[in-house]
């Protein structure tokens, strides 16, 4: 028998049996087809059980001539998985949809049971009124009212007599009957003017009048005018009064109508009402998307001088040229260049691409390289050289250039990454420390990599923002039992440890004698977590001093211990704070970032940063796009987008002034939302208060200080401005979340005049709010306002538009150069105000960007 396959043993396997030939010698033979795809044929022979003739365990082979070739093969067959898997896809889009429909026929089968059981009630309730009506109403009053004919029904005319001798209104002129029917259900639906009568026993009179249709009681009372021109009623003693209507339509049928009637209005409003915030969820969604795809682009444009592909998105299975500027780089002046590729991180299947010599682009500064990408590719990575063989390198300082590929059949595995952090917004936040560990985390797991966060059990976390909080395992560490506790916040899986020793129930997060001791303890008891939990993270990720200490205890204690595979990333978001453990943390850490470009330059001298600088990089944060949202927010009172600004703003400060009891004008308004510490600028802030009533601004700053004696300061100046501005200044020394909101969309500016900044949130905060920003020209804020007079150019290189106000110094007249213009442009052309405010809401201060950033560094750190 024959055993055997094509192309490498890859493809249509066979066993046949072979037949003896008359051929001279032992010949046998048999026949085989071979397929159009193949190149090779592969086989071996055997007895049909256990004896084999497989060449010496090299097995046969024979080429095949007239098929595919090997490469052409390989694509064929990643063609038809790639074509398996839009199958699959399609198969399970439509089981999705189908599960979404059920779900969609579920809720609105659930809904209308809702809406029926609350007709149901609404209809019990008016029967139950009616009903206690009914036993009121009658055919007539003896001596004060009938009604003629006495049978009568809907949509009869009937005689109706009053008798006002002995009423309230036995003087009155004229008279007049103010009906209704069925409790007064439609309101006033008879009206008619009384005549009198020939009746002598009494001062009769009567009016003619139509009996509304469906009507089973008729109410009414009487008055000396029309409705609202009457004086006098008899309202008989505050009862009204009440006929029976003797020939009314069946009763059931009216409520079984009246029901269906208040079942159909309760679900058409139901539906209005569904549609509406599926429209609004789909238009977010749109939204979102349409700034995330504006900023791929522009980032991938932004490196045009340097490196651009066409086209720029990269598609797997197709061709791509690559073109490379070398007068920015390294190879500046090369007479050759080459390229040198390959694809998903160096892991491709193929290895790299032999080196390939560049050709000159007709543009005259660029040289160019076409590829074709394969269909399993999903990044495209690559350097230059100078020579085939090598010699100078541009490897964008260690990290490669690398570019995404769409469409491919093979996704990026994802990473794991853990964050040791004590901070993290909104449980346990005291300042843009605790919003980064969420927003940064959110983000890299919206790009599909694993994200865990290690917390402190702190007892003063705010539990209501957990979600399936619930303990997970207990361990035993540091001469204490450790219990773990798991829950969800904002979506991240968020792990709990409580020391049974008692460090983390002191009712904050800092603020203990013994915080070193207390964090220090924390760190090791996370990697020992890890440990113990059998993680293999591929990235441990640690924020300034307070998780500083995991960098080296992971040196010391766990990299060889089963976290071998884990990269220690340390980030450092103040550097004012625990210099020794940061510069430890420096020292150990595989990569080290702070939050931005300007900050990382600032520092770069201190003594702990200084030797470090190779593995040291800026990364901007990013805002939260859904939790940082004027569409939807619930602390404002109209939800806006750049379309709607002014509108959206308009309502946002109303609300705020009233809020806070100020004029309620239309003046600028400058808002400060901050800790208040020596780091913002306390003397800036106090000048800019004074400065901004002195222009007849308004001014709301909401903040609180650590240090008791800037509190107390600020208390004094609180109750100064309250009794001297009162009209015109609100400082509100707590921390407020929701008041955050309303004051970021309802200010004009956001003052930020700090004297050092590693990067800011509330200037980026308040763009995404369209409040313009007023701020110092340090670290971050530096790096992410644009001042509308001075730095046209200095945007424009970052693809941006200019966006705020800034000034240089750290003295009175600093602030004044650009808090004046500030508040002069918004008295002198709110046009242009208003489209300021516009352009600095559309632009990008999310995620985006830093997210792609950080997973660069993640994989630096891996290399
Ligand atoms: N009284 C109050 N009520 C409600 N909310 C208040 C508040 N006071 C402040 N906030 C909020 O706290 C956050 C402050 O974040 P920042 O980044 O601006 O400064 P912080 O110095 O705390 O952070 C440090 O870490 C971050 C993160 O890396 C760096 O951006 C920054 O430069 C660095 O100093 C913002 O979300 C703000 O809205």
């Amino acid at each position: 028998m024959i055993m055997g396959a094509f192309n490498d043993w890859r493809w249509k396997s066979f066993t046949t049996k072979l037949n003896k030939t008359p051929l001279k010698g032992d010949w046998w033979s048999c026949e085989v087809h071979v397929p159009k795809e193949a190149y090779k044929m592969d086989f071996v022979f055997f007895n049909g059980k256990d004896a084999y003739d497989n060449n010496d365990q090299k097995d046969f082979c024979i080429n095949v001539e007239g098929g595919m070739d090997a490469l052409e093969f390989d694509d064929f067959v990643l063609e038809e998985k790639r074509r398996e898997l839009e199958k699959l896809a399609k198969e399970q889009d439509e089981r999705e949809r189908q599960a979404e429909e059920q779900r969609r026929m579920d809720a609105e089968k659930a809904a209308s049971e809702a809406d029926r059981a609350q007709a149901r009630v609404e209809v019990e309730r008016e029967r139950e009124i009616l009903r206690e009506l009914m036993k009121k109403a009658v055919m007539s009053v003896d001596n004060v009212w009938y009604i003629e004919p006495s049978e009568f029904k809907g949509n009869d005319m009937v005689r109706l007599y009053y008798n006002k001798s002995s009423s309230p209104l036995a003087h009155a002129k004229d008279l007049w009957i103010h009906g209704g029917h069925n409790n007064w259900k439609d309101g006033l639906s008879i009206v008619a003017r009384l005549v009198s009568s020939e009746r002598k026993d009494g001062d009769w009179w009567y009016a003619d009048v139509v009996v509304p249709d469906l009507a089973f009681v008729l109410d009414w009372v009487f008055a000396d005018g029309p409705p609202q021109h009457a004086t006098l009623y008899d309202n008989n003693h505050r009862q009204d009064f009440h006929a029976i209507v003797p020939k009314c339509i069946p009763k059931e049928l009216y409520w079984v109508e009246k029901e269906h009637h208040i079942y159909r209005k309760l679900r058409e409003e139901r539906r209005l009402r569904e549609e509406a915030i599926r429209a609004k969820a789909e238009r977010t969604t749109r939204m979102k998307a349409d700034m995330k795809e504006r900023t791929v682009k522009m980032f991938l444009l932004s490196q045009k001088h340097i490196v651009y592909t066409e086209p720029l998105d990269v598609q797997a299975g197709s061709t791509v040229t690559v073109f490379y500027n070398p007068a920015n780089t390294v190879l500046n002046g090369k007479s050759e260049i080459w390229f040198r590729c390959s694809f998903n991180r160096w892991t491709h299947r193929m290895g790299a691409l032999p080196p390939q010599k560049m050709m000159p682009a007709d543009n005259g500064s660029h040289v160019k390289a076409s590829v074709k990408v394969p269909l399993d590719a999903y990044m495209m990575d690559f350097v230059f050289s100078e020579r085939e063989d090598g010699g100078i390198f541009d490897n964008k300082n260690g990290k490669d250039y690398h570019i995404p590929v769409f469409g491919g059949v093979v996704k990026e595995p994802p990473m794991h990454i853990v964050h040791i952090a004590v901070e993290m917004a909104p449980i346990a936040k005291v300042g843009g420390f605790g919003d980064v560990v969420t927003s940064l985390s959110r983000a890299v797991q919206d790009l599909n990599h694993n994200v865990d966060i290690i917390l402190p059990k702190y007892d003063c976390l705010k539990f209501s923002n957990v979600k399936d909080f619930q303990f997970h395992r207990s361990y035993s560490w540091g001469g204490t039992e450790i219990k773990v506790w798991f829950g969800k916040v904002e979506g991240l899986s968020v792990y709990f440890l409580e020391p049974q020793n008692g460090f983390f129930s002191a009712g904050c997060i800092y603020g203990c004698r013994n915080d070193g001791e207390r964090f220090g303890f924390f760190c090791h008891a996370a990697l020992e977590f890890l440990l113990q939990s059998g993680f293999h993270p591929d990235i441990i990720h640690c924020h300034d001093w307070s998780s500083a200490p995991v960098a080296q205890l992971f040196k010391d204690h766990y990299v060889h211990y089963g976290l071998s595979k884990a990269r220690v990333v340390f980030t450092i978001h103040n550097l004012e704070f625990g210099a020794h453990l940061i510069g430890k943390a420096m020292e150990y850490s595989h990569k080290a970032t702070t939050v931005s470009h300007t900050y990382s330059r600032e520092v770069a001298g201190n003594p702990v940063i200084a030797p470090h600088l190779y593995k040291f990089h800026g990364i901007l944060n990013g805002i939260d796009l859904d939790i940082w949202d004027p569409y939807n927010d619930k602390f404002i009172p109209i939800s806006y987008t750049p379309e709607n600004v002014v509108e959206g703003k308009r309502a946002a400060k109303e609300a705020l002034q009233q809020r806070l009891g100020l004029k309620r004008a239309d003046l600028p308004l400058v808002g400060i939302i901050t800790r208040l510490t020596h780091q913002k600028g306390i003397h800036l802030i106090k000048h800019a208060i004074w400065r901004t009533l002195d222009r007849n601004g308004q001014v709301v700053l909401l903040g609180s200080a650590p240090d008791p004696r800037i509190q107390n300061d600020f208390v004094n100046l609180a109750n100064q401005l309250h009794s001297s501005h009162s009209d015109c200044a609100r400082l509100c020394l707590a921390y407020d979340e929701p008041l955050s909101h309303l004051i970021y969309a309802g200010a004009d500016f956001i003052l930020v005049p700090s004297i050092f900044e590693p990067c800011g949130l509330t200037q980026l905060t308040a763009m995404r709010y369209g409040s313009v920003p007023v701020v110092r020209k340090t670290g971050g804020l530096y790096d992410t306002v644009f001042d509308v007079d001075n730095d046209k150019e200095r945007a424009e290189a970052q693809g941006l538009e200019t966006n705020g106000f800034n000034f240089d110094g750290a003295d009175a007249t600093s602030v004044d150069y650009a808090l004046n213009r500030a508040i002069s442009a918004w008295y002198d052309g709110r046009d242009w105000f208003n489209s300021l405010c516009k352009r600095v809401m559309e632009q990008d201060w999310s995620w985006n960007r830093p997210a792609l950033d950080y997973l660069e560094l993640y994989h630096a750190a891996r290399k």
